[in-house]
């Protein structure tokens, strides 16, 4: 499912974090936001599921295009938005519950499955996360048991569980060692044969790695957006060319 974002314009407060930004998430893609720290990459991926809306103080302006809907506008229902737009965070935050319980937590909040479709969907989960195979005995204990790297794909695996459209994930390797970075890398990839993924990552090797559009931010503003292999071979701005070839940023 593709998402349009429209002359999108966030603020904190009185502070404008985000000026006229537009871009299309193109669906099955992964996108990649990119940047120097405070261009309002994480802002950007916030919007798109209404995270901010838990915040008091924050608005977005302009228009965020989901399934022919402005999903910014007032009546929408944001839980259903967060079950079909999900988050995975840059830090692994399972729940203190056992491995099953944290994929099978946010799938009772939407669906009435049996115990048998329940384990089903939970090993269906753990397997598109690429973690079924390490968790499979130990289904019981914590989820908090786990490696970094496990925790973040156990949270992936929560993500995907309640069989969302789009996956919002906000520079999901940060904490993580090499080797895990790279499972997650080769998730990313894998995953976007079901899902339109957006990514925020202040790792230009990942973006180039895994993203095939790329959306580099500065101050706020979107200076340019493309096919991920045309902005890191032949960007069009010159501010571009400057922070990806690290002459800036
Ligand atoms: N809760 C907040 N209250 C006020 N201003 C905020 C808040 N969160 C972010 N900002 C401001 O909004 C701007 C964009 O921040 P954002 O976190 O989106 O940037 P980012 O590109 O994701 O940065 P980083 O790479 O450091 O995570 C920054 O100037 C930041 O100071």
């Amino acid at each position: 499912m593709s998402i349009q974002v429209q002359n999108l314009n966030f603020f904190y407060g009185k502070t404008q974090s985000l000026h006229n930004v537009s871009l299309d998430i193109h669906d099955r893609q992964v996108t990649a936001f990119i940047g120097p720290s405070g261009c309002g990459k994480s802002t950007l991926l916030r919007t798109l599921n209404r995270m901010y809306d838990l915040y008091p103080g924050q608005r977005a302006e302009g228009a965020v295009v989901y399934r022919g809907r402005n999903i910014l506008e007032p009546g929408m229902d944001v839980n259903m938005l967060r079950a079909k737009v999900g988050m995975v965070f840059q830090k692994p935050t399972p729940f203190p519950m056992s491995i099953y319980d944290n994929i099978a937590f946010g799938v009772r909040l939407y669906e009435n499955l049996s115990k048998g479709e329940m384990d089903e969907r939970v090993e269906w989960a753990l397997n598109k996360a690429a973690l079924w195979g390490e968790v499979k005995d130990k289904l019981n204990k914590s989820g908090l048991s786990l490696s970094g790297g496990q925790q973040q794909r156990l949270c992936i695996a929560r993500g995907v569980a309640v069989k969302p459209d789009v996956l919002l994930l906000d520079e999901p390797t940060s904490a993580l060692d090499p080797i895990s970075t790279a499972k997650v890398e080769e998730l990313i990839s894998e995953l976007k044969q079901d899902y339109t993924i957006a990514i925020v990552t202040h790792n230009m090797q990942q973006a180039a790695r895994c993203s095939d559009y790329t959306a580099y931010m500065y101050l706020g503003e979107l200076v340019e957006f493309g096919e991920t292999d045309q902005i890191f071979m032949n960007p069009h701005r010159k501010e571009t060319q400057d922070y990806i070839t690290g002459r800036f940023g």
